[in-house]
């Protein structure tokens, strides 16, 4: 039943705390509203009051193919094609594995400069680990579709750069991999809830992506795993742990894969993980993912001119064009860490990268135009002030 959208923003579906300004939700989301009851229902009332019984009798053991299916509809693809657990890191690296297997007579992983670290850190450990010779070939952002050449067995490629938010088009460079025969992964962690995708139209092979940024799952929420349907069957799982295999409670002594997407599970599910994530998806239900992104490029275009107007000395490090950026907007300045933590010091909560990205995600389900104004008109007095000009602020020991 598809239900009347909603109008945007809903932040009455979010614990927010009073006063904060909260731009980092491209980084973590916020807990929205019922999520701390389901985590309670899950603790007490499943856990707790039915222990080992709650495999079956609250569903634990079907709620990465639940969950997953209700991801499948924010990235555009068929029911059962979708599997939540473990990290994006060990997702990234299992459909990077069964990428290669789809393209054994290739030795070339390519992928750009502006990914994520931990992708590129889990294709150079493959490399290793397989020791068949295959080369990571790291290309400008916007050489990527000019270098899909014929050597190229998989193309890894996170679609929004998670430092200057620049964002690949995912038809055009998913088209010129399969002109090159190359096998299409992308790593939708910065694009999942925060822009309209269409994996099924990309035709691409694999999605992943993590559930903790734009879709509110919580910190160490589970990542998602797409393969696309026909493909399926044909997946040599890397990573073959027993609840991948076709009937994990016969315990047989060697691995055969499930037959659906199953096969791309390993082990355990989080449950109280992906407790919290199916009651934070249902934030989702009623959002036209094309309205979402209207109102994120209205945020952002507006943060955009008032930061611009009001704070001369910062950069714009993302496209100005609104069509190449994903949903955070970042500046550069060469004292942009000190500038963060004195914003976030006055309850502005943006993020820093290294080595002077200030980063700012724009998430209509809980943001207007009242605070983006309100960001910038404290992120003047941050600069005219020389606010982040103390000697608190520039101690780089930090974890995010
Ligand atoms: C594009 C991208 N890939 C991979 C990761 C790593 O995810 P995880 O820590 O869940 O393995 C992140 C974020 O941390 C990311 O933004
Ligand atoms: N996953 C994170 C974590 O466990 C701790 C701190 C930050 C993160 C992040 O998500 C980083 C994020 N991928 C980024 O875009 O920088």
């Amino acid at each position: 039943m598809t239900k009347t959208p909603v109008r945007l923003p809903v932040k009455d579906r979010f614990h927010l705390p009073e006063g904060m300004i909260y731009l980092d939700g491209n980084s973590l989301g916020p807990l929205p509203r019922g999520v701390d009851e389901a985590l309670r229902t899950a603790a007490v009332d499943q856990w707790g009051a039915h222990l080992i019984k709650g495999w079956n009798v609250d569903g634990w053991m079907a709620q990465p193919a639940r969950v997953g299916d209700k991801i499948a509809a924010l990235i555009g693809a068929p029911a059962g094609c979708v599997t939540m657990g473990d990290t994006l890191s060990i997702k990234v690296y299992q459909a990077l594995a069964a990428g290669l297997n789809l393209n054994p007579d290739r030795k070339v992983i390519l992928t750009d400069s502006g990914n994520f670290p931990s992708d590129i850190y889990m294709a150079e450990g493959l490399i290793k680990h397989l020791g068949q010779g295959h080369e990571l070939r790291i290309v400008a952002p916007e050489d990527v579709s000019d270098a899909m050449t014929r050597d190229v067995a998989v193309a890894m490629i996170t679609q929004v750069d998670y430092r200057t938010g620049q964002m690949h088009d995912m038809q055009a460079v998913s088209d010129a991999g399969h002109d090159a025969g190359a096998v299409m992964l992308w790593d939708l962690a910065h694009s999942a809830g925060a822009v309209p995708v269409n994996v099924e139209a990309s035709g691409c092979a694999f999605a992943v992506g993590c559930s903790y940024k734009y879709l509110n799952g919580g910190p160490g929420a589970p990542a998602f795993i797409y393969v696309r349907p026909d493909l399926i069957p044909k997946i040599d799982p890397a990573l073959s742990g027993w609840l991948g295999h076709d009937a994990p409670f016969a315990f047989e002594p060697s691995y055969r894969p499930a037959v659906g997407i199953e096969r791309m599970r390993v082990g355990t599910p989080p449950v109280l993980q992906l407790s919290a994530l199916e009651k934070a998806l249902e934030a989702w239900d009623d959002v036209d993912m094309q309205e979402l992104r209207l109102a994120s490029l209205e945020l952002s275009e507006l943060f955009i001119a008032q930061v611009e107007a009001r704070c001369p000395d910062l950069q714009l490090a993302s496209p100005r064009n609104g069509a190449e950026r994903g949903s955070q907007v970042s500046f550069s300045h060469p004292e942009g860490y000190a500038i963060v933590q004195a914003l976030i010091a006055q309850d502005v909560i943006g993020d820093f990268r290294a080595p002077n990205i200030m980063r700012f995600g724009f998430t209509p389900l809980y943001l207007d135009e009242a605070d983006v104004i309100r960001a910038t008109e404290i992120l003047e007095h941050v600069m005219n002030d020389r606010l982040w000009d103390r000697p608190e602020f520039k101690i780089t020991r930090r974890v995010t």
